[in-house]
This record gives structure tokens, C-alpha cells and sequence, in this order.
């Protein structure tokens, strides 16, 4: 059999966001409405602050309003929470995000809970997960989103396929099995107590792996043929004394078996940055009263 087709994600994902600038340019002549995204970063998580640098560019790039709140990792719960008030309150932001993980004498839970759902831009309130869950409108988690873009891209009818999503967070697990579902597969969770995960993802004719294990998946898990998304981001030492990204798959073997896999860095990373773009357009647009 041949190699897998490699997942392009960066391309995708430039693409939507010149889709989404267009869309911008569109409501801001149409409207007078610039779509605004506020990103809150605690800490001094260095991993974080270039997510939360690369998210504030791409934001100006499409046309939107950015704004970055960098707080000090002393920062106390309540001085947080009141700031996501200003920010839910403010009519320029349509979208807030938290960047995860906050540090440990603040609680995620907490802070979830006080955005407000309409401008939940990660998806992750309990009014946007119930909503995903019950197949009623929601702002969905931008990894999941991308993936599915990804996987519609590749295979363009999902329906009936076999899923097996390994990792359960909030997320990216539980909301990718959310939207696999919906999308009509038959849908398996794996995670850390799963018996024989091997056989299970064998099962597969879609494996998406978002478990934060480098290189786990390997080749002899997967079903010739299958469609592989990769979320993880690890970073692993190599020999220089510097590090690489890798993900949760054994890239080089599992490209033998696969059909498309999707690589790291280059193929899941970009979308999630792109959806978050298209999540803050959503929010503007319904917050406004605006039809999609
Ligand atoms: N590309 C992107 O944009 C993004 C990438 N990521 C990356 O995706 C990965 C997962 O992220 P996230 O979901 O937040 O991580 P979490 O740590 O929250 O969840 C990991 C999941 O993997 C499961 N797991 C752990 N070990 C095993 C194992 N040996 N076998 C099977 N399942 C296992 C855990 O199971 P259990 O519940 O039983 O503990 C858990 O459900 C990370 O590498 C992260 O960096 C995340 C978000 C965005
Ligand atoms: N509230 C919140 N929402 C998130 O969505 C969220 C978060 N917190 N905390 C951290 C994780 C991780 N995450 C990534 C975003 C982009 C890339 C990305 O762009 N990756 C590129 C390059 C990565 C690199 O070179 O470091 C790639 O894979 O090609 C990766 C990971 C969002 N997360």
C-alpha cells in the first residue's frame, strides 16, 4: 500500500483565516461591527505566552480587535474573575479566553463558570458542552472544530465511519466524540483505563489521539486505511540538548499504515488558532443579532 497523504493544517488553516477576514471585512461595512477577542494570560508560562502572542497576530490579521490582559501568576482568584466580568460586560469583546493551565490557587472550574456563555469562545461552559451534547447551537471547542474540518476536507462523508477518540478532557476528548457523533459516526472514548487499546483504536477508520503521550500510537494499532489526527504537543529532548514537538503518534511508522495522518507541528496546532478566530466572528455575529 502507499504512504498516508500528510494533512496539511498550516494551509488549511491560512486559508480560513483569509475566509474569515473577508467575513470580517464584510461585517464591518455592512455593520459597523468589529469582531474582538480578549485573551487573558496568568503566569508566566513560557509555552503559553507564545500561543497567547500567535493568537493576539492572527487576530489583528484578520481585521479584529485584539486585546492581550497579561496578569501576574500572584494574581489572585477573585482579581481574575473580576476581570472576565469587565470583559463579559465590555461591548467590544465578543470573545473571552482564559489560557489554560491558570495557576494552582486558581481553580479552571471557577473560571470557566464565569464567562459568559455567549461570548465562550473555547467552548468549554457548561451551557456550550450541554449544548453540543443536546445538538442545539453552541460555540464548540476550537481543537475539536478543526479536526473535524480536517476530517471533513479529507473524507467528506462522515457518516457511519468508526471513531475512536483517545483522551477524555473537557477540552478535547469529550467534545470531539460530541462532534463525531453528530456528524454521525459511531463513536468509541479510550482513555487511560481502556483495556487494550490497541485493539480498540484497531477498530477504527478514524483515530484521533489527544492524550499528551509522545509517540504513542503505533503503527500496529492502527487499521490500514484509517484516518489519523494527532492533537498532542510534546516536546521531547534530543540529542543537541534541545528539544522537538512530536505528538501523541508514532508519526514515521504510522504514515505507512494510514491513509492521511495529520503531522506536528503543521497539521491540528493551526486550526485550533484559526477556529478560535471564526468562534470570536460567530460570537460577534449572534451577540448582534446578526443570520450566519
Ligand atoms: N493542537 C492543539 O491545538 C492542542 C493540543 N493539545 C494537546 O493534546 C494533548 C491532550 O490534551 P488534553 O486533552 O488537554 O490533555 P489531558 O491531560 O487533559 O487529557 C489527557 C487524556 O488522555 C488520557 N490518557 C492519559 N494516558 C493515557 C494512556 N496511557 N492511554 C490512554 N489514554 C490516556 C487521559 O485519561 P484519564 O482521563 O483516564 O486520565 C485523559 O483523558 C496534549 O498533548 C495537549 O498538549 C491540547 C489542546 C489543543
Ligand atoms: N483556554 C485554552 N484554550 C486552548 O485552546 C488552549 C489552552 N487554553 N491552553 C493550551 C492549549 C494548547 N493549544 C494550542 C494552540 C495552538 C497550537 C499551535 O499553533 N501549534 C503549532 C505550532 C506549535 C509550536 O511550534 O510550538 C503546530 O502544531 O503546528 C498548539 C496548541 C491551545 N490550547
Amino acid at each position: 500500500m502507499s504512504e498516508a497523504a500528510i494533512i496539511d493544517g498550516k494551509a488549511f488553516a491560512a486559508r480560513l483565516r483569509q475566509t474569515i477576514a473577508a467575513e470580517v471585512a464584510a461585517l464591518k461595512a455592512e455593520h459597523g461591527l468589529t469582531p474582538g477577542l480578549a485573551v487573558v494570560l496568568v503566569g508566566e508560562d513560557p509555552a503559553s505566552q507564545v500561543y497567547v502572542r500567535s493568537k493576539g497576530e492572527q487576530t489583528l490579521e484578520a481585521g479584529m480587535h485584539s486585546e492581550t490582559h497579561r496578569l501576574p501568576a500572584e494574581t489572585s482568584q477573585a482579581e481574575l474573575l473580576a476581570l472576565v466580568e469587565r470583559l463579559n460586560s465590555d461591548p467590544a469583546v465578543h470573545g473571552v479566553l482564559v489560557q489554560f493551565p491558570v495557576p494552582d490557587h486558581i481553580s479552571q472550574a471557577d473560571v470557566v463558570a464565569a464567562i459568559s456563555p455567549d461570548k465562550d469562545v473555547d467552548g468549554l461552559t457548561v451551557a456550550n458542552a450541554g449544548r453540543l451534547a443536546s445538538g442545539l447551537p453552541a460555540l464548540t471547542p476550537c481543537t475539536p472544530t478543526g479536526c473535524m474540518m480536517l476530517l471533513r476536507d479529507q473524507l467528506g462523508e462522515l457518516s457511519g465511519k468508526r471513531a475512536v477518540v483517545i483522551g477524555r478532557s473537557n477540552l478535547m476528548g469529550k467534545p470531539m466524540a460530541q462532534l463525531l457523533l453528530a456528524a454521525d459516526c459511531t463513536v468509541t472514548i479510550a482513555h487511560s483505563r481502556t483495556k487494550d487499546l490497541p485493539a480498540v483504536v484497531r477498530e477504527a477508520d478514524i483515530v484521533v489521539a489527544a492524550v499528551g503521550r509522545p509517540q504513542m500510537v503505533k503503527a500496529d494499532w492502527v487499521k490500514p486505511g484509517a484516518v489519523v489526527i494527532d492533537v498532542g504537543i510534546n516536546r521531547i529532548p534530543k540529542d543537541d540538548g534541545k528539544t522537538r514537538l512530536v505528538g501523541d503518534v508514532a508519526f514515521d511508522e504510522v504514515k505507512a499504515v494510514a491513509s492521511a495522518i495529520t503531522p506536528v507541528p503543521g497539521g491540528v496546532g493551526p486550526m485550533t488558532i484559526a477556529c478560535l478566530l471564526a468562534n470570536t466572528v460567530l460570537a460577534a455575529k449572534r451577540l448582534n443579532g446578526i443570520g450566519e
